[in-house]
């Protein structure tokens, strides 16, 4: 790997996500990271991704952006404790309660789509993530989400077999 993305440090229990699991080998395999204070996840959409011909189906949008919230939360967490990606403490575990996208521009197909976020409020428990996807230049779309820590209840039972 080039880098080091918080979805790598989840616990193999808790790394079947859709979106950003690497143990789903089904999955987008979405990898966020810091890029200085702002959150980053690159993605290149395949043929598959369509919504109409030459556009990418919002609904793949609406999962990166998904995703990518809540390994910025995860990340503005852990880096609130003291902590950087590959200390031995386990990255704290966050899922979206919130998900607001706003769709600008369509989204080409072809371009590695860039999300940037900003960790806009931080809280005990729960964390503003505001975030941009770009294509090439384009602005295409805008998320504003809630990340909450996750409940026991889901913590439970979170292996899949
Ligand atoms: C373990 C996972 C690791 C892998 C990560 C991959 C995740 C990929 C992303 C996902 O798809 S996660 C799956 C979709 N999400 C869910 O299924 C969550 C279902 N909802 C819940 O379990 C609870 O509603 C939730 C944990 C989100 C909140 O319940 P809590 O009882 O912990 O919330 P609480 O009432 O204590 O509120 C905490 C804060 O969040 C705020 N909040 C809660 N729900 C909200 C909401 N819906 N909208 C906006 N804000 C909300 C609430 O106002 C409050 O803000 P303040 O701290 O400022 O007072």
């Amino acid at each position: 790997m080039d880098f080091l993305a918080v979805q790598d440090f989840y616990p193999e229990d808790f790394a079947w996500c859709y979106g950003c699991g690497r143990m789903n080998s089904s999955g987008h395999h979405f990898r966020t990271r810091w890029n200085e204070e702002e959150t980053l996840t690159e993605y290149q959409p395949g043929p598959e991704h369509m919504a109409i011909p030459g556009f990418v189906y919002g609904g793949l949008i609406a999962s990166l952006f998904d995703c990518h919230s809540t390994g910025s939360a995860s990340l503005a967490f852990y880096r609130q404790a003291g902590h950087a990606l590959g200390d031995e403490t386990p990255v704290p575990r966050c899922v979206t309660a919130s998900l607001k996208v706003d769709y600008l521009k369509p989204t080409p197909l072809g371009p590695t789509l860039r999300v940037i976020g900003r960790i806009a409020e931080i809280g005990r428990k729960k964390v503003v993530v505001v975030s941009e996807l770009w294509a090439k230049d384009v602005l295409c779309a805008r998320c504003e989400a809630v990340l909450v820590t996750a409940p026991a209840s889901m913590l439970q039972n979170s292996s899949p077999s």
